[in-house]
């Protein structure tokens, strides 16, 4: 099959389907032809603003055909891209079709970073099937090892019941990669806390991947939705709720057979959190502190690897981090190639309250803005960088917390001078307000706190706090009317 588009996109995430849709708003009369290897597309349903600059919303998986019988001028193709050749504007899929394009997206996300690839007994979760694999094996499981403290690993020791988790951390506190340590010291009840309630799985319709015979098996899924853990049967087969043993300040040193502890008569922890949990375990890990411990499995929750080796005959510019480099426009070093989402690094100089996160409102900003972009790129017009790039805005919830995350919310990058105001009351809410030269930089927000309408205007109208700042999070004082 030969095809020709106006524009092309290459995957069905967030990132490609928020392009494809801005890219045929805006452009009815054009050609569109996206391109993904995986047989249900991501879609933005339930959007809410919150505030401004915040928004909350679902991502549910849709068949291509969703997006077709929306969108008229958008054609769904299933299959893997397997060449980009950028100087002739053709890509070619893994099944034969060729698309001929003018201007086109790269939106092919990442895929798990996992701590030791190929091992049987380490799992990345990222994609429905990931997911399903980790579910499978969990139900007989009595122990897993959790290695990483960033997102996934906050939901899943979380979630996970009637299995015992030993977390292994590399810092001194918990969830470390969205929160300080004082918030963390307000999550930690929560990590052993009995789950009084369950949470009513959101009534939806589920549709189901096909067996996919035409991703390549390097290639991944789109990234799982918001309800992913939530919605979902995380319980091994121990009676009881939740054990959950943190290692803090560890990363894994070894991966070994249990045989192979025993010949070296080296010694096995056992929290024995569950009663009748006998050392005969499948794998074992031992941590860089010197303890060893036996598991059911793995889980490597250790970020994210940008999917950029794929079309690396076009020489694009990598970062660091191993994303392809876009400008402030979303172009990359190759002509008439845009990237969005997580396969993106964002290579122009930020403005002072923004940070990339690989995360779905980003991945939704970037692909909207490519598709701005591409479209003032065909006719050869400026664009000017979206005021979304002005404020980094995060929500989503941890131990069934809201959690709002503004500007340098962490203090990234800030360097001397920071003052740190906090408002923490056990169990209901933890603020935290970075202050510098006199104005807000940045905040954690943890529970109903309704601050963060104000918190935001107050970071971007550079408001001076240097006088009402001892009175900033005074409970007493309602600081929405004193800022009006
Ligand atoms: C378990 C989990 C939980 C998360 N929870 C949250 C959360 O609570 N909040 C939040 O903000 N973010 C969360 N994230 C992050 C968020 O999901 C991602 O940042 C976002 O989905 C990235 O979107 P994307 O479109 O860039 O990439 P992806 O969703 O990875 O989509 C990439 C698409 O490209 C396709 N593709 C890849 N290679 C090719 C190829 N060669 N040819 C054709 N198609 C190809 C893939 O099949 C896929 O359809 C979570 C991620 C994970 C894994
Ligand atoms: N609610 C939400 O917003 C959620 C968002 N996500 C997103 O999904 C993506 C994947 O999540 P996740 O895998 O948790 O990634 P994250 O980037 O959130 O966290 C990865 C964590 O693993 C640590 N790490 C990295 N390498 C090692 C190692 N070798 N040994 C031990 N620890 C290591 C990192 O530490 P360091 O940073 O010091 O390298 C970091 O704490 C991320 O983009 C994340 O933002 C996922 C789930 C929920």
């Amino acid at each position: 099959m030969n095809l020709k588009a106006d524009f092309a996109i290459i995957g069905g995430g967030i990132g490609g389907v928020t392009c494809a849709e801005t890219l045929s708003h805006l452009n009815p009369d054009t050609n569109i032809v996206l391109i993904t290897a995986s047989s249900l597309i991501k879609t933005v349903t339930n959007l809410v603003q919150v505030s401004e600059r915040i928004e909350s919303f679902d991502v549910e998986e849709k068949p291509k055909s969703y997006l077709e019988s929306t969108l008229p001028n958008v054609q769904v193709v299933h299959a893997a891209v397997a060449i980009l050749d950028s100087e002739n504007h053709i890509l070619k899929t893994s099944d034969g079709t060729s698309v001929g394009y003018k201007k086109v997206c790269i939106c092919t996300g990442g895929r798990p970073k996992v701590i030791v690839e190929d091992n049987p007994f380490v799992l990345g979760i990222r994609d429905t099937e990931s997911v399903q694999e980790f579910q499978k094996r969990l139900k007989n499981a009595r122990r897993i090892i959790v290695i990483g403290n960033g997102g996934i690993a906050t939901e899943l020791v979380y979630e996970v019941e009637g299995c015992e988790v030993i977390w292994a951390i590399k810092d001194k506190s918990i969830s470390s990669a969205f929160v300080d340590a004082g918030a963390a010291q307000f999550f930690l009840p929560c990590v052993n806390k009995e789950k009084t309630e369950s949470r009513k799985p959101l009534k939806r319709h589920k549709y189901t991947e096909e067996d996919d015979v035409t991703r390549p098996k390097n290639v991944t899924g789109g990234a799982l939705g918001p309800d992913w853990s939530v919605n979902r049967d995380m319980v091994g087969n121990q009676q009881g709720s939740h054990k959950v043993h943190i290692e803090y300040s560890v990363e894994m040193a070894n991966i070994f057979k249990l045989d192979e502890i025993k010949t070296n008569g080296k010694k096995i922890e056992n929290p024995s959190t569950f009663d009748q949990i006998t050392d005969d375990w499948p794998v074992c890990v031992e941590l860089t502190n010197g303890k060893i411990y036996g598991a059911d499995f793995i889980v490597s929750a250790t970020g994210v690897v940008p999917n950029s080796h794929q079309f690396s005959a076009n020489n694009f510019e990598i970062a660091e981090d191993g994303g392809i480099k876009v400008n402030d426009k979303m172009e990359t070093n190759v002509k008439d190639v845009f990237a969005a989402g997580d396969i993106c690094t964002a290579s122009w100089i930020p403005a002072p309250h923004w940070i990339q996160m690989r995360l779905w409102s980003q991945a939704r900003q970037m692909g909207c803005y490519a598709a701005k972009s591409m479209v003032a790129s065909l006719s050869n017009e400026d664009v000017t960088l979206d005021f979304c790039f002005e404020l980094f805005t995060h929500m989503t919830k941890f131990f069934n917390y809201k959690v709002i995350l503004l500007g340098k919310f962490n203090g990234q990058g800030l360097g001397e001078g920071q003052e740190i105001l906090l408002r923490f009351t056990e169990g209901v809410e933890y603020v935290k307000a970075i202050i510098q030269d006199g104005h807000l930089q940045g905040a954690v927000l943890i529970g109903e706190t309704d601050l963060e309408e104000t918190f935001e205007n107050l970071i971007l109208n550079k408001i001076d706090l240097t006088l009402f700042k001892e009175h900033l999070l005074d409970p007493n004082i309602d600081i929405e009317d004193f800022f009006d």
